[in-house]
Formats: C-alpha cells, structure tokens, sequence
C-alpha cells in the first residue's frame, strides 16, 4: 500500500496536557504514617496541589486537572483521555500516558480491565469502548500490544517475537515497528480477550512497594481508519466519462484518516534502596530507571525549547517520538501516593509534571489518498475497458461481412435490371392503367379506412378509459387480495393450529368420555344386577307370604271342617242313645235297622276321624312347612340384609374406584391408601391436640405406632403426594397424616428434605378448605420448632401465608394453629424484621380479636418471644431503635392483657412489658401508653418474684421513668 499524504492541511499548537492522581493511602502508608500527616495536600477546585516539605514549609503546584483519592475510573478517563480518544478518531495521532513512582496506580490507571466490576475498568479498556462505539462498518480498528524491557521491544500478543527494531520513516518522522502483531478488534469482548494475552506475557514482579510491580513499559497501539467523505461521488465514473486520469486533488481519488492511539503504562520509578531490588530485579530496576531519565531528559529539552532533543537515548523516547514535541495530542496522568516517606519520589515525579505541561506539539491531520482502493477501481474501470473493445471489434467485422454481401447483391440486380428493361416499358403502360385503377380504389379505400379509424379511435378512447379504470380495478384488488391473503394465511394457520387443538381435544374428549361411558357401564350394570336381585328377592317373599297365608287359610278351612264332623259326631252318638232308648220300646226290626244305621253312621264317625287323623297329620305337615318357611323366610331376611350390606359396600366400591379414575391417582387403587388413611383419620381431634399438648402425648402412643406403620408401608412420597391431590377427602386425609407425622421430631428433618414444607406451604396458599389449612398450619407450627426450619418457613413466604390465614379463617382452632406457628417463629430474632414486613405481628393481634382463650393464650406467647429476643437482639447489640412491637401497634394489646383474667396470657403479657421496658428507645411510648403505670404495679403486685424484681429494677434505672414518676408525683 503506498501512502500520500496530503499536503496544506492546517497543523494546529497543543500542550501536553498534564493531570495528577493521589492514590488512597494502603495498608502500608497507614501502618507506618500513622502519627504523621499527609506530604501531600489536594485542592482540586484550583486544580492545584501543594507539597509539604516539613511543618512549616509547602510548595503549590499547578496542573490541568488534579484527582483525589477517591476520583472515579470513569471520571480519570473523562477527563484525561477521552479528548485524546475524540481527536484519534477525527484523524489526529494521540498519547494517553501515566507517569510514576512504583506502587501509585499507573496500571490501577491505565490497565486495569475491570473483569468483575465495570467501574473498576481502565483508560485502556473505556478507550477501546469508545472507539469501537465511533467506527462503522467501513472504518477498521486494530491494535498491536508491545513491552520494552530492559531495552528490547517484545510483542506482547505473539511473545516469540522479540527484539522488534524501530523504523523511522526520514520523511515524516513515522516510527514503525516492523513485523508486530496487528489484531482487528470486532469488538470490546475481542478486545478483552486481546489484552488478557498481553497481560499474561507481561513482566511482573513482587517487590517491597508493589505486590505486583510492573517491571516494563506497556505500549498499547490503536490503529485506526476512517473513511473520510469523498469529494466527488462521481470517483467511479463509467469508461465513457471523459475522465482519464485519477485527480490527485478531491476528485477520483477517496481519503481515508489514519490515527494512532498510544497508550502507555510505565514501569514505576524506584529508588533501588527502598524498593530492596536486587540481582536480576536490580537489574531491571536500573534499565527502567535509565530509560525513565532519558525521558525526563527529552521532556526538559523540550519543556526549554533546547535546539537538541536527545531523543535516540533510549528505546522508550524514540517510540514516543510524536507524542512529545511531535503531532500527536498528549495526556498524561502522573501519579503521586500521598506517605511523606516518599516526599523526594513524589516531589520528582511532580516536576517531571510540571516540566511536561510546557511541551507544545504540533498536532497534524493524518489524512490520505487511499490509493489501494483507488487503483482496484482503476483495474476494474481497465477490464471493463478491454471487454468493451473486443465487443466492437466482432461488431465492426461482422458489418464488413454484411457490407460486402450487399455489393454482391447490387452488382446483381445491376444486371438482372438492364436485362428486363426492355420489356419493362411495355409492362410499364399497361402497369400505369392498372395503377390509376388501383389509385381510385385506394382513395375509395382511404376514405373508407379514415371512416374505419375515427371509429377504432373513438374506440381507442373508450378502450383507454376502461384501461384505465380496469387498472385502477386490478391495483385496488392487488391491493386487496394482498391484505386477504395475509389475513387468510394468518386464519388458515390459526386455523390449523386451532383445529390441531381442536383434534387434541377432541380426542381427549373422546378418551374421557369413552372412559366414562365405560365407568357408566359398569355401573349401572351393578345398580342393575342389584335391582334385579332385590326385585327377586321380593318377588320371592312375596310369593312365599302368600303360600303361607293360603296354607294358614286351608288349615283354618280344615280346622272348621273337623270341628263339623266332630259335631256331626256328637249329634249322631246323641241320636244312638236316644236310638237305644228307643230299641228298648220299640221293635226288634227297627232295632237292626237302627244298627245298621249305627253301623253306617260308625263307618262314617271311623271315616270321619281318618280323614279327621289325616286332617291333622296334614295340619302337622303344614305347621311343620309354615315353620320351615318361616325359617326359610328368615334366612332370606338375613341374606337380604347381608346383600344390602354388601351392595351398600359395593356402592362405596364404586365411588371410591370413580373418584380414582376421575383423580387418576393409580396410586390409590394399588396401595389401598385410602384405608389406611381412613383408619389414621379416626383420631383427628386427638391428633391435633396432641401437636399442640405434650398431656395427651401418652394417650396417642398407639395411634402414633399405626401412623408410623402406615408411614412405613406407604412412604412418605406416596403420603406428601397426596398432599397434592385434587381429591379433598384424599387431600384432607393425608395432611392430616403428614402432621402426625410432624409432631416427631425424628420425621420433621425428613418432612422437609422430601418437599414436605413446600407442600404445606402450597396448601395454606391454594387450600379454601377449613380442615386444611387448620391441620396444615399445626404441621408447620411443629415445624417451626426448629432454627433451620424457621429460616426455611419465612425464605419459602410461610409467614405471609400464615398471616393471610388470619384474615380469612373463621374457626378459632385454625387461629389457635396459626397463632401457634407465628409465635414458634417469633423466637428467632434474626427472622423479625421479615415476620414484620410479612405482617404477622398484625396477624396475631386479629387473630386475638376472636377472643377464644386458646388462640389468645398462643398470641400472647408469640408478642412474648418476640419481646424476648428482641430485648437480647438490643442487649448483644444486633438491634437498635423502637420496637418493631411498637411500631406495629402491639404495645396497647401488651398493656391491656396484663390484666387478663388468663393466667397463661397475664403472665405472657407482663414478661413482654418488662423485656419493652428495658430499652431507652421504648421509653416514650410506655409512658404515654400507660405502660409505665402497669409497670410500677406490676413492681407490687405481680405474683411471680422473678417480674415484680424485674418492674423494680427497670424503674431504678430508667431515667425516664423515674423522671416521669417525680414528675407526676
Ligand atoms: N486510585 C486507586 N484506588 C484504589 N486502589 C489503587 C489506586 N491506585 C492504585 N491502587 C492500588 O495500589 C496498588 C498499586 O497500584 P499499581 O500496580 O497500579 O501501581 P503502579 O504504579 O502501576 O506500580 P508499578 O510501577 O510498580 O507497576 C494496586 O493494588 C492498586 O490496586
């Protein structure tokens, strides 16, 4: 690439700009300055610093901008590099350098890459950050990253490369550094990466006044092109255009600025003796040292307007050749520790300030001719040339062609027309006949044609104006049919996916009804099977009472028919007697007659009582049937009750196998839970008692052996599952499970690690079920019990959960479980000021409006324990201030119920009032409460020694009490 650059652009003057950094005092300067003041003294608003010399004498220097110790990173840049940055990027070379004694922030300054804290990033990094932010597609940003240690050049990007010479162009002065590493950046993370290289290859050491000393000069190079505007558009003008040449001056040729940033970080000064350097180190402290002398030397020369710069003294001044006395635009940032044990390092590095601030430079506009893209449009505006040329030679040689088989034809027709001339004249007089026919016909036909035209124009018109309008027509429907469709493939596609839907859920559907059709089935098939049966078994009855009732009838009827005869009987032994009476009087024939009579009427009576036997025996038999239907009849009774039994269970069956198949729980049907919970759920009163009482533990032991049987066979996922059921029987069953399980200590650790919290916590939050959320909240007040539980509770929410219960439960066992968790929590002073954002300290006292004496006795104990260690939270000093009792508007509730008529919430209540008395910040509020007058009986008449001494004792020493007590005596 061979560069040009442009001549008559204007150079303007511009001083090295100079600003110092006070780097804050380190552990070292405080350990040894500890009785000693500051060397040095900022007053940035005059941008002046003064240096002390000893107690009575101080010097004041001047500079461009001075930075305290507690200056921002970003407002270091601001100030001294992003003007630089800004002139770099209007096409000015630039130099951002720090200057300074070891250990006082040049890298800090300068290289700091800020990886974990933004704010923290250095000029380099913010430089970098704003060039990219500056440069479009068509400009270019690269860097090269160097290191002079002891005098030799290394490139820190590719360190084999080393001992890199230094070119200096004779003409301008450019110095270059052939065969360095030039890396576009694409961008701040590219750059990051980049510069992490360099770190890495850096020379470092640890050295008495710096963990990590840089032990070499740090040169960042920043190449940058931008594309300056072009003079004249017309630069690629096609191979017609009468242009021929390329203009040098704005026409054809584009410009393009070419700037250099240099950021430098020096290695530090150090004066050998205090920095303990040796050997090796030694020697790298003195080359730096030299080096860092023949800069000041050039500075000084410069700074006297000397007519010899020694700038080839060293390697250092030769690279920052135009940065001092040269075009560049200079910054430097000199920075100073503020320990008086280094008052001569910091004096120094001041007047090396000092001494730059009077360096001029001349600062120059890098812009060029961008001759390499200029000649690729010179070489394509040359074969465009070259193609175009070859086109017309084809086409000039193809007209010869065609010219010459024109000649040929006219040389024919040449001879072929003197040939026919002769006869032509004949032809000629009958051909001028036809022609003037012929003319009259045409003019017949002109007219005609003209007729013929006006209307096709006339047509014409009409035809445009439908044109027209079908145009219009068909851009109008263009126009329409676009938005159609569009709005029909949106429809369409919404379409498919609804109807995709649709088929989900219709089949879905299907499937679900399917599967109720079949539980439908099955069911009614059942409620048929038992109908049937029970319409048999009454037909069955029915048919075996009536038999009975006509066997009774029969025997009834038969009865009757044997009382006849016997009757019968009896008539006739009265006729024989009377017979035999009158044999004796009358004749022997009617006497044989009579006895055959008798005879007759014995065969009857023998008949009679046979059919009489036979009447009974069937009686007997019929008895004999009545009982045994009787029996038969109870044994029916008997299994039409079993039956009713068994169909009432086979009911409970079915909604049982219903509600699974509804809940699609599986687990159910194959563990049979649902009994098991059943048989667990027996106790509920006591089970919940028993969270809350240690009297009834005895009574629940055997209970307990079922719940840990049951806990054993169903494990406690399948139980904490069912936690989530949709199923409220199931759900209530199992919660109440899980809080047996919670009221042992062994199962609570367990509870937790398997998500038992989190499902309570859900229950409490989704739960509208009274039962639930009562049991539910037990489970976490056993919970609670524990620290770690306690800070698990309120981190997963449990303490707004709880207090929104409070406002939405009715029943006062649920308050009582509520209450009895908050106040677990309230035990844990770390958690208070969460319980207090979470309003629970609230919640108690609603729920103490309910008045039940259970719930009050457990909101008592909860304002008890949280008073309680918040007293030891202010006593070990974690706390200060007023009580987070009292900023909610619990102390009124305190004083009041240090009266209560419950033993439980009196004695809960006074401890409270002692624990809100100890403390200053409480003092106020107690006496205007009417607390200190409760106080000062309680000091009297509290029934418990350990608070009547307490009250006594708070009184003595309280000042604001006894000053309230003399005053109001
Ligand atoms: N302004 C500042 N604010 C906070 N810490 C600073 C500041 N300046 C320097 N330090 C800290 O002081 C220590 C020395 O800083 P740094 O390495 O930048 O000094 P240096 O001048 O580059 O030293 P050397 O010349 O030996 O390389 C570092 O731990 C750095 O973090």
């Amino acid at each position: 690439m061979s560069l040009c650059p442009l001549n008559g652009v204007p150079e303007v003057h511009g001083r090295v700009r100079v600003a110092v950094r006070l780097r804050p005092r380190n552990a070292e300067d405080l350990a040894s300055d500890a009785d000693y003041a500051d060397c040095i003294e900022l007053q940035p608003e005059l941008k002046r610093l003064r240096l002390r010399k000893n107690n009575w004498s101080s010097e004041s220097f001047k500079f461009d901008d001075v930075f305290t110790e507690s200056a921002s990173q970003k407002r270091v840049y601001e100030v001294v590099a992003r003007p630089v940055v800004e002139s770099v990027l209007n096409g000015y070379n630039g130099t951002v350098m720090a200057y300074g004694q070891t250990g006082t922030g040049k890298t800090y300054t300068v290289g700091r890459l800020g990886k974990e804290d933004p704010s923290e990033r250095g000029i380099m990094v913010r430089s970098l950050e704003d060039i990219l932010a500056s440069t479009s597609e068509l400009d270019s940003a690269s860097v090269s990253y160097l290191q002079l240690y002891m005098e030799s050049i290394q490139d820190l990007l590719v360190p084999e490369k080393n001992n890199i010479p230094i070119v200096e162009d004779p003409r301008t002065g450019e110095v270059s550094l052939p065969g360095v590493e030039k890396v576009k950046i694409r961008d701040l993370d590219h750059f990051l990466e980049v510069i992490q290289i360099g770190e890495a290859n850096r020379h470092t050491t640890f050295t008495k006044l710096n963990t990590e000393s840089s032990r070499s000069h740090a040169i960042l190079m920043v190449y940058i092109q931008k594309a300056a505007k072009l003079k004249d558009e017309d630069a690629y003008a096609p191979f017609e255009s009468s242009t021929s040449e390329p203009r040098i001056n704005g026409r054809d040729v584009p410009l393009v600025t070419k700037s250099k940033l240099l950021i430098v970080d020096l290695a530090g000064s150090e004066r050998i003796g205090k920095s303990g350097s040796e050997g090796h180190s030694l020697e790298e402290a003195k080359s730096i040292n030299l080096s860092l002398t023949s800069l000041g030397k050039c500075i000084n020369a410069l700074a006297e307007n000397s007519p010899h710069v020694p700038t080839r003294d060293s390697k250092l001044t030769r690279l920052l050749r135009d940065s001092f006395g040269g075009s560049a635009r200079t910054s430097l940032v000199v920075t100073i520790g503020p320990s008086s044990r280094h008052h001569s390092e910091t004096s120094s590095t001041i007047m090396f300030g000092q001494r730059a601030m009077k360096v001029e430079n001349m600062i120059k506009l890098k812009e060029e001719f961008d001759y390499e893209s200029h000649s690729r449009n010179l070489e394509h505006r040359l074969d465009h040339l070259i193609t175009e040329i070859e086109r017309r030679d084809s086409y000039v040689k193809e007209m010869e062609l065609k010219l010459k088989r024109c000649q040929d034809s006219l040389e024919d027709a040449g001879k072929r027309l003197s040939a026919c001339a002769g006869s032509v004249s004949n032809e000629r007089h009958d051909y001028e006949m036809q022609i003037r026919n012929l003319m009259a016909e045409l003019n017949l036909e002109k007219e005609r044609k003209n007729n013929v035209e006006e209307e096709v124009s006339d047509l014409r018109c009409r035809l445009d104006d439908s044109v027209h309008i079908t145009r219009q027509h068909s851009i109008e429907l263009a126009t329409l049919s676009k938005s159609h469709k569009d709005s029909l493939l949106k429809l369409e596609k919404n379409f498919k996916s609804k109807h995709a839907e649709k088929k989900f859920l219709d089949e879905e559907f299907d499937a679900i009804q399917r599967k109720m059709i079949e539980k439908d089935e099955k069911s009614m098939q059942l409620e048929l099977e038992v109908s049937t049966y029970q319409k048999v078994l009454a037909d069955t009855t029915q048919m075996y009472e009536q038999k009975i009732s006509e066997l009774i009838e029969q025997l009834d009827e038969e009865r009757k028919i044997s009382q006849g005869a016997k009757s019968e009987l009896e008539q006739l032994k009265n006729k024989i007697n009377d017979q035999k009476k009158l044999d004796q009087f009358e004749e022997q024939g009617e006497l044989i007659e009579l006895r055959k009579q008798v005879k007759e009427l014995y065969g009857h009576h023998e008949y009679a009582t046979s059919e009489l036997q036979s009447l009974q025996r069937e009686n007997e038999e019929l008895s004999n049937g009545k009982l045994k239907l009787i029996e038969e009849l109870n044994t029916l009774r008997q299994k039409l009750k079993d039956e009713e039994i068994e169909r009432k269970k086979v009911e409970v069956e079915f909604l049982k196998i219903k509600r699974v198949s509804d809940t699609n729980i599986d687990l159910l049907e194959k563990t049979q839970i649902p009994e098991k919970l059943d048989r667990v759920a027996l106790g509920e009163d006591k089970s919940l008692s028993f969270l809350m009482s240690n009297q009834v533990k005895g009574s629940m032991s055997g209970q307990r052996t079922t719940i840990s049987k049951i806990f054993e066979e169903v494990g406690l996922p399948n139980v904490l599952a069912l936690l989530k059921s949709e199923e409220l029987d199931v759900q209530i069953h199992a919660v109440k499970v899980v809080a047996n399980l919670a009221a042992e200590d062994f199962n609570q650790e367990k509870i937790v690690e398997e998500g038992g919290l989190d499902a309570l916590l859900m229950l409490l939050e989704s739960s509208e079920n009274e039962t639930i959320l009562r049991v539910a909240s037990g489970a976490i007040a056993n919970l609670a019990m524990t620290e770690t539980n306690q800070g698990l509770i309120i981190s997963k929410g449990g303490a707004q959960l709880l207090s929104a219960i409070a406002y939405r439960a009715t029943d006062p066992q649920t308050f009582r479980m509520v209450a009895g968790a908050i106040a677990n929590l309230c035990g844990n002073e770390r958690l208070h000021t969460m319980l207090k954002e979470a309003n629970a300290i609230q919640a108690l006292l609603e729920m103490a409006r309910s008045g039940q004496s259970d719930v009050l006795s457990q909101v008592a104990r909860g304002i008890a324990n949280f008073a309680k260690c918040e007293s030891r939270g202010i006593a070990q000093g974690h706390r200060k201030g007023q009580s987070l009792l009292i900023e909610d508007g619990a102390l009124p509730w305190i004083v009041s119920h240090t009266t209560s008529s419950q033993l439980s919430v009196r004695r809960h209540m006074e401890l409270a009032l002692c624990h809100l008395a100890q403390h200053e910040a409480n003092t106020r509020d107690l006496i205007s409460s009417g607390g200190l007058k409760e106080l000062i009986r309680l000091s009297h008449e509290s029934t418990r020694d350990d608070i009547r001494n307490l009250a006594k004792r708070i009184l003595t020493i309280s000042p604001a009490f006894r000053s309230e007590i003399q005053r109001s005596c």
